[in-house]
């Protein structure tokens, strides 16, 4: 059975400047299932934003598609939420009338009380409540941006929420403690989300699965890494989880050196890129009862 989206043989080249062609990547294919949180790292330059854009229906690709349940995704849609590094508020409306905007758009047989409600409730689960909430953007933290911007792509429900760096221009006091809100929200919602960020912590926090690109060009989705950490996690708790570092370091190792050595493998013609399933779980007894290594297994390698 078909993932719930479905990135099937994804291709983007670009003119490179000097009449040439580069190849960002080539036939990536890969799934993600329906409320799952997925996060895809990978060095700068390799195809993270692009794949974004195509996943919002922001860019066409070069070759390939994008199925998300059963449909094919050409254009922006309400049923792709965004939220980026700058927040992207509308500076003239009060916090509140920000996250009613986008649910009175998604739910225009909605009373104006039934889309107050619903917006004041998706606030507050982000810590914002009281006269913050009559507040214009200008008047807000960075933070307090950026708890909006979330509560707004939330309380839209919409069948895949993007998450381009959300925390990226957030210090790291502020970043922990909206990663947490983050985490409580979602929760308590069965949303699909795709994210990309650079930071390896936060990753392992929030995803389900992390998939890893390899440098461009010409990169390629090379290993998806199960998150073998039960939920719900805390920051402060999660890193004494047994799987912690051991994910962590072949994580850091990925980005250190493989990312490099499998970089720039143009594939054959007709290939398909899928990852290959990394699991990491030390938890788990080993099988040869003589074996103390890491289990560490690899599927469609
Ligand atoms: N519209 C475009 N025209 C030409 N080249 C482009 C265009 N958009 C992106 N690129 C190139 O494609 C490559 C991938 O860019 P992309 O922004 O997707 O990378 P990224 O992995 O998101 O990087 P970062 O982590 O720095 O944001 C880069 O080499 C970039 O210069």
């Amino acid at each position: 059975m078909k993932p719930y989206l479905s990135i099937e043989k994804l291709t983007q080249k670009f003119p490179d400047g000097n009449g040439g062609e580069l190849t960002v990547f080539e036939n990536a294919s890969f799934g993600v299932d329906k409320g799952e949180f997925v996060v895809i790292l990978g060095h700068s330059g390799c195809g993270k934003s692009t794949i974004m854009n195509i996943l919002a229906g922001l860019a066409d690709p070069t070759s390939g598609g994008v199925i998300m349940d059963g449909q094919e995704v050409k254009g922006p849609s309400l049923d792709r939420g965004v939220v980026f590094q700058n927040y992207s508020l509308l500076p003239w409306l009060t916090t509140l009338k920000n996250v009613m905007f986008g649910v009175k758009a998604r739910h225009p047989e909605w009373t104006k009380s039934q889309v107050e409600e619903h917006a004041t409730k998706f606030l507050a689960m982000v810590g914002l409540e009281g006269d913050v909430i009559h507040r214009k953007p200008s008047q807000l933290s960075g933070g307090m941006r950026q708890r909006v911007s979330i509560a707004r792509a939330f309380a839209n429900h919409p069948k895949l929420l993007l998450l381009d760096e959300p925390f990226g221009a957030l210090d790291a006091l502020t970043r922990g403690t909206i990663q947490d809100e983050l985490l409580k929200i979602w929760g308590q919602m069965e949303q699909t989300v795709f994210m990309i960020t650079h930071d390896i912590d936060e990753a392992i926090l929030l995803a389900d699965r992390i998939l890893l690109m390899t440098n461009g060009p010409h990169a390629r989705v090379a290993e998806s890494v199960d998150i073998t950490i039960p939920r719900p996690r805390n920051r402060t708790e999660i890193i004494e989880h047994p799987n912690y570092y051991a994910i962590r370091n072949h994580l850091v190792q990925f980005l250190g050196k493989r990312s490099k050595e499998l970089a720039g493998q143009p594939t054959q013609a007709g290939q398909t890129n899928a990852p290959a399933t990394v699991r990491i779980d030390l938890t788990e007894p080993a099988e040869d009862p003589e074996d103390k290594r890491p289990a560490l297994k690899a599927v469609n390698s």
